[in-house]
């Protein structure tokens, strides 16, 4: 199996308002050559006209700033950049207020999570908080960037016990993979180039862990699953008889001949041909977008799913879920909302609050269980239709929902199946 995907990581970064998320990513971008020489002018010319000592790199990420005040929402914005090793893409989401929703956003597809922490603070609420969001969301790495490092004399007392901080708490997250890396954006330390202040630290730049981390396994290879998107079916002479469902590969590995079940319905036939925008394919896996042709006529629309016979996701109506708040209106016990689930749509009546997290301190709140914006809390959904779901933890597409307020269409809440 080629792994062609292992070429893309998807990354997010979270902090403290200051704690330097812009600078660090201007840096990153600066060092590694991804801009070019005229934006470079352009931030430097900008940072002089504000009598600013140097150039301000955070200038780099600011068109989003702009926006932003000028009360255009954007939730999170997606930064593109690649180096020789490895292409990537940022979700960069704007910290302040609203952190739950934008972290949820732009981490539910995320291989790793930047947590800066500013070396002069330590480990703060903020900290706890993005970092358990990112266990909750399995993002599957975490680097723990302890930024500012100039600002503490690059000791190396500073950063362990900021590290010692951090592992005492994140025992209890469950994160299999945790790097920690002392630097400074603004002089560019241990971002991309190695630190001349810290000759103590003997682990790689931010670089060359984005470019040297694993990501093969993040994707689920082993539970086949394809959420059927649309139905091709060209009225044309010469595909007469083409019938093929797209969509994107959710789980597993797929060849031609493959004995697989259609969901809801049940029928049962084999894969036909596997189709690709670069034509036919030999073997199809997460994340590539496909056509599959099967050998039988079988009735399929939009919101089924096809998987393997022997090995099929649950078929429910009742869907207990880890469920993120996102709107003004808190949620309401017993109240109906839309629901999304891969390519279904249905709607769905909230049945029961188990609890509310308190993401403080990690302890179920079974007392106070109003679920507000930004809060997080277990609660058990009866949704009008069958979804095909899987748990979270097993696969992170098929084991998620969206929740939306069916009056304002507003995107009010996302769900990971327990
Ligand atoms: N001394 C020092 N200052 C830094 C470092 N990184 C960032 N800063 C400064 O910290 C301030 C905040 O940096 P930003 O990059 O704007 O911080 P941010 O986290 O993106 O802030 P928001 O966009 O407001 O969330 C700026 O004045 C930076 O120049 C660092 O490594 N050392």
């Amino acid at each position: 199996m080629t792994l062609d995907n292992t070429e893309l990581l998807r990354f997010t970064t979270a902090g403290s308002v200051d704690d330097g998320k812009s600078t660090l990513i201007g840096r990153l971008l600066y060092d590694s050559k991804s801009i070019f020489e005229d934006q470079y002018e352009q931030i430097a010319t900008t940072s002089s006209k504000r009598g600013e000592e140097g150039v301000n790199l955070a200038l780099l990420t600011d068109g989003l700033k702009a926006e932003r005040e000028q009360g255009i929402t954007i939730d999170v914005a997606y930064r593109y950049f690649a180096t020789p090793k490895r292409k990537f893409i940022i979700a960069d989401t704007p910290g302040h207020i609203q952190y739950t929703r934008n972290m949820v956003t732009g981490a539910s597809t995320a291989n790793v999570a930047l947590i800066l922490i500013d070396a002069r603070h330590g480990v703060v609420e903020q900290t706890r908080r993005h970092s358990f969001i990112a266990s909750l969301l399995q993002i599957p790495h975490l680097i723990v960037c302890v930024n500012k490092m100039d600002l503490v004399d690059f000791s190396e007392e500073a950063f362990n016990k900021i590290k010692d901080d951090f592992q005492t708490f994140s025992h209890r997250l469950d994160v299999k993979d945790i790097d920690f890396i002392p630097m400074s954006a603004l002089l560019g330390d241990n971002v991309v180039e190695k630190s001349e202040n810290m000759d103590w630290y003997g682990g790689s730049t931010l670089l060359y862990s984005l470019e040297n981390v694993h990501i093969g396994s993040d994707n689920n290879f082993i539970d086949c699953r394809l959420p059927v998107q649309t139905v091709i079916r060209p009225y044309n002479d010469e595909y007469h008889d083409y019938r093929g469902y797209a969509g994107r590969i959710a789980g597993g590995v797929w060849k031609k001949g493959d004995e697989v079940t259609i969901l809801p319905s049940g029928f049962t036939t084999k894969v036909a041909k596997i189709d690709s925008y670069d034509g036919e394919l030999e073997e199809a896996y997460p994340p590539m977008s496909v056509t599959m042709l099967l050998e039988d006529d079988i009735d399929i629309s939009r919101g089924d799913m096809i998987v393997r016979t022997n090995n099929q996701a649950e078929v429910t109506q009742d869907v207990e879920v880890m469920l993120c708040w996102f709107n003004e209106r808190p949620l309401q016990p017993g109240g109906k909302y839309g629901i999304m689930h891969t390519t279904k749509e249905a709607r769905c009546m909230v049945k029961d609050v188990r609890y509310r997290l308190d993401i403080n301190s990690l302890h179920r709140d079974e007392e106070n269980k109003d679920i507000k914006m930004n809060d997080i809390g277990r609660v058990l959904l009866r949704t009008t239709a069958p979804l095909f779901v899987d748990s979270y933890r097993k696969n992170r597409i098929t084991g998620s929902v969206i929740l939306i307020d069916e009056q304002t269409n507003e995107t009010v809440a996302a769900g990971m199946v327990i």
